[in-house]
């Protein structure tokens, strides 16, 4: 039986994940709940997040100390050796002894690997990053993928669209620690205020710069069980995500329709710049999804959203050109978020992204068909893959002629510099990229029905 300390619970975790196929964040989940102590829930979570995370590296760099393959090795012994290996290459808070000591522990329960998992582990500590890795300029594709941990299909697309330069950057910043943003609920307080309030709860907060509603915190715990989180003085939702509504601009008491809605992240968003009058109609084809619309409609204290199961490729029971404003925010690769979700990057493949833009233009071919004469079309993703995209955008460019693009520059809260961008942003569209933004990978695309 593996010990049922911090680091035994991540083995099992992780464990399970390879052999069941089970989702780590739920298995996570469970196990925290067990834990009282809050510095054993973040150990937990950092050892399996991070050991999921960095995985092609951290068998990259134990492979090089091993005879035999990885595979040859019983589940457990992996899980071990990876979080062995992890606590040696990235975390620097525990002492390296105390990273091979524990590993060699757990893996008493197995005694015929115990002495491997000390003599390999003791080699990752002498050796750390100073291992041979593939060629970074003969073997781009390899040296990245095993570098920063990256699946080598991605690395590839990434590398002839962006070069290596980018490519490494964008996969670098894909493996830091995501910043957490919060909005303010305009609806119940001001930014500086709500500042405040939480300075006075101890948490670090920064103002952003970009959109006038967010703030970046830091050093805080569970974030559900503050004053001003229960008041709903705020959620959670990154910057790229807020400028959204933003782009949107629905004026208070129009009618507005959010195809993919759940969990409310930006229909509230839209109710808020709407000072909550108006309607917003929040479709969303899973039912259990539409609890988390009306949880956080009520904890803001909006009333305008009025969250409905269906659809979004036949929105049943909404009239042609009867909206002021509809949102697609369509479900996506999600590849512009690989930082937030440890192990997505596996999940992935370019299979999605043959198959995504077809469900994606259905949303968005029906989801014009409700927009009003004058009224504004939005398409937006979490990813940063061009057929998900620019392509699905310009492809509806040519077939709708009804609808014109809308200059993005006029709308963002804040002033663009790359020309790359305001080139783009004039054409309708935004990208955001990680690396070259700073916040999460983002599409954002605006149109207006044309009124004759
Ligand atoms: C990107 S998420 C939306 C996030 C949401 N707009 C927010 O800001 O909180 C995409 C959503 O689309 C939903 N979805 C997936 N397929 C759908 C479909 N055919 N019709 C309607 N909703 C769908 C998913 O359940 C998911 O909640």
């Amino acid at each position: 039986m593996i010990k049922d300390n911090a680091r035994g619970m991540a083995v099992q975790i992780l464990t399970r994940v390879e052999v069941e196929g089970a989702y780590s964040n739920l298995l996570l989940h469970k196990t925290l709940a067990r834990l009282k102590d809050s510095r054993d829930r973040q150990f937990v979570t950092l050892l399996v997040n991070g050991t999921l995370k960095h995985r092609l590296t951290l068998d990259y760099a134990l492979r090089r100390h091993l005879s035999k393959s990885m595979s040859a090795l019983p589940h457990e012994v992996r899980a071990i050796l990876r979080i062995g290996a992890f606590q040696l290459l990235f975390v620097d808070k525990v002492p390296p002894a105390a990273a091979v000591n524990e590993s060699v522990e757990l893996a008493k329960s197995f005694t015929k690997y115990t002495g491997l998992v000390n003599v390999v582990l003791r080699k990752v500590m002498e050796k750390g990053w100073a291992i041979s890795w593939p060629d970074a300029k003969r073997e781009a594709v390899r040296y990245l993928s095993v570098r920063y941990s990256h699946p080598e299909w991605l690395v590839q697309r990434w590398l002839k669209r962006w070069g290596s330069e980018e490519t490494e950057a964008l996969c670098r910043i894909n493996n830091e620690p995501a910043p957490i943003w919060i909005r303010t609920n305009t609806l119940k307080i001001s930014r500086p205020d709500l500042a405040e309030r939480l300075k006075e709860e101890g948490i670090t907060v920064e103002l952003g710069a970009r959109v006038p509603e967010s703030l970046r915190i830091q050093d805080f715990g569970a974030l559900d069980q503050l004053d001003s989180f229960r008041k709903g003085l705020f959620t959670v939702q990154d910057e790229s995500s807020q400028l959204v509504a933003h782009v949107a601009a629905p004026q208070p008491g129009q009618s507005v329709l959010d195809a993919c809605s759940a969990p409310g992240g930006k229909s509230s968003h839209l109710a808020q710049i709407m000072e909550n009058r108006g309607e917003i109609l929040a479709f969303d084809i899973h039912e259990h999804k539409l609890e988390l619309i009306n949880q956080l409609a009520h904890r803001l204290g909006i009333t305008i959203i009025d969250a409905q199961l269906g659809d979004a490729r036949n929105l049943p029971g909404i009239r042609l050109e009867s909206q002021d404003c509809v949102l697609a925010d369509v479900p996506c690769s999600g590849l512009g978020v690989l930082r937030r979700k440890a192990d997505m990057r596996w999940q992935k493949d370019e299979k999605d992204l043959q198959e995504l833009p077809s469900l994606q233009w259905a949303i968005l071919e029906r989801a014009a068909s409700c927009v009003k004469k004058g009224g504004t079309l939005i398409y937006t993703t979490c990813t940063i893959e061009p057929e998900e995209n620019f392509e699905l955008v310009k492809k509806f460019r040519t077939v709708h002629s009804e609808f014109e693009p809308v200059d993005l520059s006029n709308y963002l809260p804040f002033t663009l510099t790359d020309p790359r961008d305001i080139q783009q942003a004039r054409k309708g569209m935004l990208q955001l990229l990680p690396h070259r933004h700073e916040m999460d990978g983002f599409f954002l695309a605006k149109f207006r029905r044309i009124e004759h």
